[in-house]
């Protein structure tokens, strides 16, 4: 682990962004999710880890109720996004979706043009009243993404041409276009090369600054070169949260422990 550089150990920010508390998800009789209670600060990264299978993409897709489709999920407990209750009936998934991004592990570019890659959420979120504006989000979100100075001349060509870690950029400018508050990245350079791994991780750093950015990861190493905190899930259970580099250097549960020195993985 002599590669790890950590980041700065304070959050940036201790204003909660996402509350969640008591939070249980089943699939049909699997207990996916027990009893998890966590407060995710605004502007910081925040990285969950833990063994294959212990919920943290479940946990992950409660934040922006990706759960609702998958029929056999069942999601109980109180989570809240700026105090608001996001599982409300009165909320609108899509918006909610809108406000909440998500990034998945396997770049998955709309088969259209980059621009339109980009423009599509804001088109159908009414957030551009012309051509104009909606240019001016494409180009910002791309900026935002860092890809801009790569595409800008050719707007037109198909986002499924673009390299592995290029498209999961164009993913990310996707997210930031309906500007959301909150960004959730599952796996989100499993499957890049260390090149573009490398440069969607200095991303991260820079996405910060604006949003609450919650990311899960099977790598140790980059939880603690791109997280402020860090939380171990272990069947189910959210069993240690706190700064990354607590996490890793003086971790208190002994599950953790195992855990990050490779005893269980
Ligand atoms: N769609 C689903 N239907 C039924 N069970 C599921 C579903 N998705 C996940 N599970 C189960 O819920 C538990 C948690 O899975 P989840 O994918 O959240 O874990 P994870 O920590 O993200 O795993 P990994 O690191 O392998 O991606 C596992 O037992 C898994 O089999």
């Amino acid at each position: 682990m002599n590669d790890m550089r950590f980041t700065e150990r304070t959050v940036a920010t201790d204003e909660v962004k996402i509350a969640a508390k008591g939070v249980q998800v089943y699939y049909g009789d699997t207990h996916a999710i027990k009893d998890v209670t966590i407060d995710i600060a605004d502007k910081t990264v925040t990285a969950f880890i833990g063994p294959s299978g212990c919920g943290k993409s479940t946990f992950l897709r409660c934040i922006n109720r990706m759960n609702d489709t998958i029929p056999s999920a069942r999601v109980e407990g109180d989570i809240r996004i700026d105090g608001e209750d996001i599982y409300d009936k009165r909320v609108d998934p899509v918006q909610l979706r809108a406000k909440v991004g998500m990034v998945f592990q396997k770049p998955n570019p709309f088969p259209k043009s980059i621009y339109d890659n980009v423009s599509y959420g804001p088109k159908i979120h009414g957030l551009a009243r012309n051509k104009a504006e909606l240019d001016e989000i494409v180009e910002t979100s791309l900026r935002r993404a860092a890809l801009w100075d790569e595409v800008k001349d050719r707007l037109g060509a198909p986002g499924t041409g673009l390299s592995g870690g290029q498209q999961q950029r164009l993913c990310i400018a996707r997210a930031v276009a309906t500007s959301p508050e909150v960004l959730l990245m599952d796996e989100p350079c499993s499957a890049l090369d260390p090149i573009a791994t490398d440069q969607v991780e200095n991303l991260i750093h820079e996405l910060r600054e604006r949003y609450s950015v919650v990311i899960v990861t099977h790598s140790m190493s980059q939880a603690s070169r791109v997280s402020q905190r860090t939380a171990y899930f272990h069947l189910g259970e959210m069993v240690e949260y706190g700064d990354t580099g607590d996490i890793f250097t003086n971790p208190k549960d002994e599950r953790t422990e195992n855990y990050i020195t490779g005893r269980i993985g």
